[in-house]
């Protein structure tokens, strides 16, 4: 797409948005909260923000796991999260993914979508896609039947079954299957690949779903270092065209995707800054690179 057609593009939607603004019955702006009212898969990231947490904090059994959380992410970002076992990692990615709902604090995503008040399916549907540490394709099905699930699943079960593929997302099947380096391997059952290659399929059916923002936890764990070189490349690909929020605790994979990295200890973050940053602070090395 040209800069002039995204130019007027975005002058299109700003519009469409100011229009449902002043139509609403409750008075629009100055009587709404000051919310525009959303499409559901339109995300306003106008204040430069497609992730925002502020005060979040969580009690297991009077333990603080999360513990006056605030961060944020802008749209388009690869940001890396570290942090000792027990940080508080998991948790800040069950919060954002509904799984877990915070005792007190805020989540949003982009400017309007409160996400406390979704369900996790919900969610996913906004366009927040998550992938856990431990690939879970479907090892019978080959490459191609496993990201062509991905869409089928993500329409619910009824829709389903009437299920097939239209020319554009053939073309974005075609399009996953090139990014997520598995052009080769389309009618191989997933149970054949290696690790790395199931961790990419994964990737592939998050992608599948066209996600605004990526959580992906240990992604390059128990990948070769072939593999994790691969990953890097593929992040750094998907970095602009999506907002990504990787957990890792390889440091090398992390100074190859560049970019800001958020400490977490304790439930909240003890540092953020560029990798040379943070390993440099000493309440970091403190807590955790120099254990
Ligand atoms: N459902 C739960 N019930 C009780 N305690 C929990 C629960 N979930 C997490 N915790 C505790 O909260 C703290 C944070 O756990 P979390 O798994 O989020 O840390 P993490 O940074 O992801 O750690 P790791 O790097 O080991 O995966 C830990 O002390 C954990 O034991």
């Amino acid at each position: 797409m040209t800069p002039d057609l995204l130019k007027q593009g975005a002058e299109r939607i700003a519009e469409h948005a100011k229009l449902r603004v002043e139509s609403t019955e409750s008075g629009g702006r100055s009587a709404g909260y000051g919310r525009v009212v959303q499409d559901r898969n339109e995300v306003d990231v106008s204040h430069g923000r497609i992730l925002y947490l502020e005060d979040v904090s969580v009690s297991f059994d009077g333990f603080k796991a999360i513990n006056k959380l605030s961060l944020d992410i802008a749209p388009g970002e690869l940001r890396c999260i570290i942090g000792p076992n027990g940080a508080g990692k998991t948790t800040m990615m069950d919060i954002i993914t509904g799984k877990t709902r915070p005792d007190e604090g805020t989540v949003y995503f982009g400017s309007t979508i409160d996400l406390l008040r979704h369900n996790e399916p919900e969610i996913a549907q906004l366009g927040i896609g998550r992938k856990f540490q431990k690939p879970t394709v479907f090892e019978q099905l080959t490459v191609f039947e496993n990201l062509e699930l991905a869409l089928k699943t993500h329409k619910g079960v009824k829709a389903s079954m009437f299920f097939k593929l239209d020319s554009v997302q053939s073309g974005r099947l075609a399009e996953v299957l090139h990014t997520i380096h598995l052009a080769d391997s389309v009618s191989k059952p997933a149970g054949l690949l290696s690790h790395g290659q199931k961790q990419w399929l994964e990737i592939g059916m998050l992608l599948m779903q066209d996600p605004k923002l990526l959580l992906l936890d240990e992604p390059v764990a128990g990948m070769t270092d072939h593999e994790t070189e691969r990953t890097a490349e593929l992040f750094l690909t998907l970095k602009g065209k999506h907002s990504l929020m990787v957990v890792e605790h390889d440091m090398s994979f992390i100074r190859t995707l560049g970019g800001i990295v958020t400490v977490l200890c304790d439930g909240s973050v003890l540092a953020q800054g560029t990798l040379d940053q943070v390993q440099a602070d000493e309440r970091v090395i403190e807590v955790y690179l120099g254990r």
